[in-house]
């Protein structure tokens, strides 16, 4: 272990208290963040498709912020911390560790800050599980524990989300010469996919305060997880449809997301079932995804043809894939399938170059986020759909697979529609 981190590591070691309670009443997430500015910059949301299952964070009780994407560096930390709780409540798998590891190992001005590997401990921890609410407190006062309780009733008013002032392109030309410039290198056959974005920014006639993100994807009928992540004056938000792993003991569940058609149009989940460039596209995800997992798996069950997966704005083409993990855990596996033809490419490193060459670095745009517990289990998405906010402005960012027939215009449209569930969440009138 490099001499930074073995310094780091002593700090997770001081002994801390966890104080768990399980809440009847019906607690609402956006009005926790609306209640507890104090803690603004340092909150999370994580929430799952079907809106059966959530956890937010308050605070920071520690924060896992290193340059560097290291699984093993998390798990160690992860692991001391836990040591060094004593549980008073119901049990420490409640506690989740949530964060996640940007895209590549290189700086995206957008995501400053951030680190490569960013995890956090939260001082207050709220799980929506089965039904019920489970609230973990970590080295809290009694009394500041009790003040919290007392405002859980509380309703105060609702923010709102401030006016669009303008919303504008970045790097439309440049997206369209990277699409023809992965043509080319297609027909030579240096590639056989790449996954190309571009980003769009939105100008506020204020901040955001992120309360109101939460409650209008709290109430929308968006069928995505809802990621939110502050560090400092930054904040990474994702409406993301794609699973990159679920760990459950010795269970793992993936899938394949690639292929899009807009659902504009009256046949569109016929028309991509059928569609040859959609299911070449696909096809690849699924072939390198079962390559990723076979040295992990001691058995993978993949369909033999895609499904169909509906959103709001549009179709994808979808292939859920299970299995049984030996050797491995879920940190691991999410550094061996990240990132998938989905978001990469294929030949992954010949697809990695060129993205680095023709973008630059991600961020957290494409990359694996979620969180473990304390037997391990956990689960990641890729995130996409995506948007940073910093201050009064929003970058939003978004892809699509280039295969040697794409065709740069169409490209960019369908990149144009996977603007739409964060314009949507910022209000932008379409
Ligand atoms: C890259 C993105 O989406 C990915 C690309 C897809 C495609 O090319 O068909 C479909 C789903 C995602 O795996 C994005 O939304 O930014």
């Amino acid at each position: 272990m490099k001499e930074a981190e073995s310094e780091m590591m002593e700090d997770y070691t001081s002994r801390r208290t966890i104080y768990q309670i399980q809440w009847d009443k019906e607690i609402l997430p956006y009005q926790l963040f609306n209640l507890y500015q104090e803690y603004a910059g340092s909150r999370y949301f994580f929430m799952t498709k079907e809106k059966d299952e959530w956890l937010l964070g308050l605070g920071v009780e520690k924060l896992i912020n290193v340059n560097h994407r290291s699984p093993s560096y998390v798990t160690q930390v992860f692991n001391k911390m836990l040591e060094s709780c004593t549980v008073t409540g119901i049990s420490p798998n409640l506690i989740r560790l949530f964060g996640g590891f940007q895209f590549d190992e290189g700086n995206n001005a957008d995501f400053e800050g951030f680190g490569h590997s960013h995890f956090i401990w939260p001082k207050i921890q709220v799980l929506f599980k089965d039904k019920c609410y489970y609230l973990s407190f970590t080295n809290m006062e009694t009394s500041a524990v009790e003040d919290f309780l007392s405002k859980l009733d509380r309703t105060i008013a609702t923010a709102q989300l401030p006016q669009v002032v303008e919303h504008h392109n970045v790097n439309e030309e440049l997206f369209l010469a990277n699409v023809r410039r992965a043509v080319g290198d297609m027909s030579n056959g240096l590639l056989s996919k790449v996954v190309l974005s571009r980003r769009k920014k939105v100008l506020l006639a204020s901040a955001i305060d992120n309360s109101t993100l939460i409650r209008r994807g709290f109430h929308d009928h968006e069928h995505s997880y809802f990621v939110l992540l502050e560090h400092g004056a930054r904040t990474y938000v994702s409406r993301t449809p794609e699973q990159l792993v679920k760990v459950t003991g010795n269970h793992l569940a993936t899938n394949a997301i690639a292929g899009t058609m807009s659902a504009k149009f009256a046949d569109a989940k016929e028309r991509l079932l059928r569609d040859h460039k959609n299911l070449k596209e696909h096809q690849i995800v699924v072939g390198s995804i079962e390559d990723d997992l076979k040295p992990y798996t001691s058995e993978l069950t993949v369909p033999a043809a895609p499904d169909i997966l509906s959103n709001r704005y549009f179709y994808h083409l979808y292939t859920p894939i299970s299995g049984t993990i030996k050797n491995s855990d879920i940190l691991t596996l999410t550094q061996a399938m990240h990132p998938t033809p989905a978001l990469g490419g294929f030949p992954k490193a010949e697809a990695a170059e060129f993205i680095q060459q023709v973008e630059g670095n991600r961020g957290f745009y494409g990359a694996p986020i979620g969180y473990i517990d304390a037997q391990m289990d956990g689960e990641f998405v890729v995130a996409i759909r995506s948007m940073v906010l910093a201050g009064n402005e929003a970058v939003l960012y978004a892809g699509c697979g280039i295969v040697q027939d794409s065709r740069p215009e169409e490209e960019l449209y369908e990149t144009e529609i996977k603007f739409k569930p964060m314009l949507q969440l910022l209000g932008v009138s379409q």
